[in-house]
């Protein structure tokens, strides 16, 4: 396993007791305000003495009460990336980045400076100081820096909520390869379902200061059982690629052998994509459809139907595409007949599946 966090600490009201063991990759920890994410993180970080349990990272114990063992915060070896970038002001992003450079020599490097400068596309702003950078660009810089200070492991701290939605897409493809191209475990903080399923690998979802669930995260987004932000916020991720890009300004896409047309995609013919298909976007027929606008009708048996106390209900559908989750009022799931084993279609109209909904896979 690549990160074993296993702690606990009683504040006033407050009891946090969080296990977890997960792999490689990218590790959202997710969940409500005050569900103890940035304790979780503190502990990682080694910036609270008092939290009783054991950290291990990669191979490396960072803390242990029962052995009397802690590594103090600076030799931990992290790369932090917080809310606002937290860069010096004083200095050019240069020297930003050369000053982590310089305090983690002796560690092994996990790319060179002229690597990681072209990764995170900021040869031109190397001679600015930070007030002159964009949102966006400050966050790239703190993404640089992180990985230029050769860390065991990323924190990141809601790294986007300070960003509006444009910067947000403009930042995320770099947290992809991030997680894509190095061997680095990343621990990421969010409450953004979006952001889980652009990036996540492991979701860990906190609830009162306990885990409420762990696992691959997309086995997790496609549990109709899995609500934490309600159901507006649920939606099953399809791993797909590139097929071709068409005149008319759409993509297809190869769903396992399912062909899945999107409004035009940046990726490349054969790269391999994810797709959040938000459940309230999609709407199930009995019948083929026929005369419809919709570009996308996925045959599929329902495996489960999910109710909750109000008038909706989750179906999960498994298709040759993937699993899709929809959502549909009980009243249309009592009368289209969905139980389990019924064969139905789900109609997902393009446009309706945002371009921040697309990522790498
Ligand atoms: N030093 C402390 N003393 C007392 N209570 C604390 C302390 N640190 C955290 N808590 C409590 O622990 C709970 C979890 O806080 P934490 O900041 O970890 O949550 P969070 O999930 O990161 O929230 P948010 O998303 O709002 O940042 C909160 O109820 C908070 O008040």
């Amino acid at each position: 396993m690549s990160i074993s966090v296993h702690i606990q600490q009683q504040y006033s009201g407050f009891d946090l007791d969080v296990a977890f063991d997960v792999p490689k990759g990218l590790t959202v920890l997710f969940g409500r305000s005050g569900s103890g994410k940035t304790s979780v993180i503190n502990a990682v970080a080694g910036l609270n003495r008092a939290c009783q349990g054991r950290i291990e990272v990669d191979g490396q114990v960072l803390s242990d009460t029962a052995a009397e063992l802690w590594v103090p915060a600076h030799k931990r070896a992290l790369g932090y990336v917080f809310q606002e970038g937290r860069l010096f002001p004083h200095m050019t992003v240069r020297q930003n980045l050369l000053y982590g450079h310089r305090m983690a020599r002796g560690r092994p490097e996990i790319a060179s400076f002229d690597q990681v400068v072209d990764l995170l596309g900021i040869g031109t702003v190397l001679a600015r100081r930070p007030a002159d950078l964009s949102g966006g660009e400050k966050q790239r810089v703190a993404i640089a820096r992180a990985l230029l200070a050769r860390p065991r492991l990323i924190l990141a701290d809601e790294p986007l909520a300070a960003l509006d939605a444009p910067r947000k897409s403009e930042i995320l493809p770099y947290f992809e390869r991030l997680r894509d191209e190095f061997s680095l475990p990343i621990l990421y903080v969010t409450h953004s379902m979006a952001e889980v399923a652009r990036l996540a690998t492991t979701v860990v979802a906190l609830k009162n200061g306990k885990v409420e669930r762990v696992g691959a995260a997309a086995d997790l987004l496609s549990d109709p059982s899995f609500t934490p932000l309600g159901p507006r916020e649920v939606g099953a991720v399809l791993d797909a690629k590139v097929a071709c890009h068409h005149a008319d300004g759409l993509t297809e896409l190869n769903a396992n052998g399912v062909a899945l047309l999107l409004p035009k995609l940046a990726q490349d013919v054969g790269k391999p994509v994810r797709v959040r298909v938000a459940a309230q976007d999609v709407i199930l027929s009995r019948e083929v459809p026929t005369g419809l606008s919709a570009l996308n009708i996925v045959a599929g048996q329902v495996c489960s139907v999910r109710s909750g106390g109000g008038p909706g209900a989750i179906v999960a559908l498994e298709t040759a595409a993937g699993r899709i989750l929809a959502r549909v009022t009980r009243r249309s799931a009592t009368a289209l007949g969905l139980v389990e084993g019924t064969c139905c279609y789900a109609v997902i109209k393009s446009v309706s599946v945002a371009p921040q909904d697309i990522g790498a896979g």
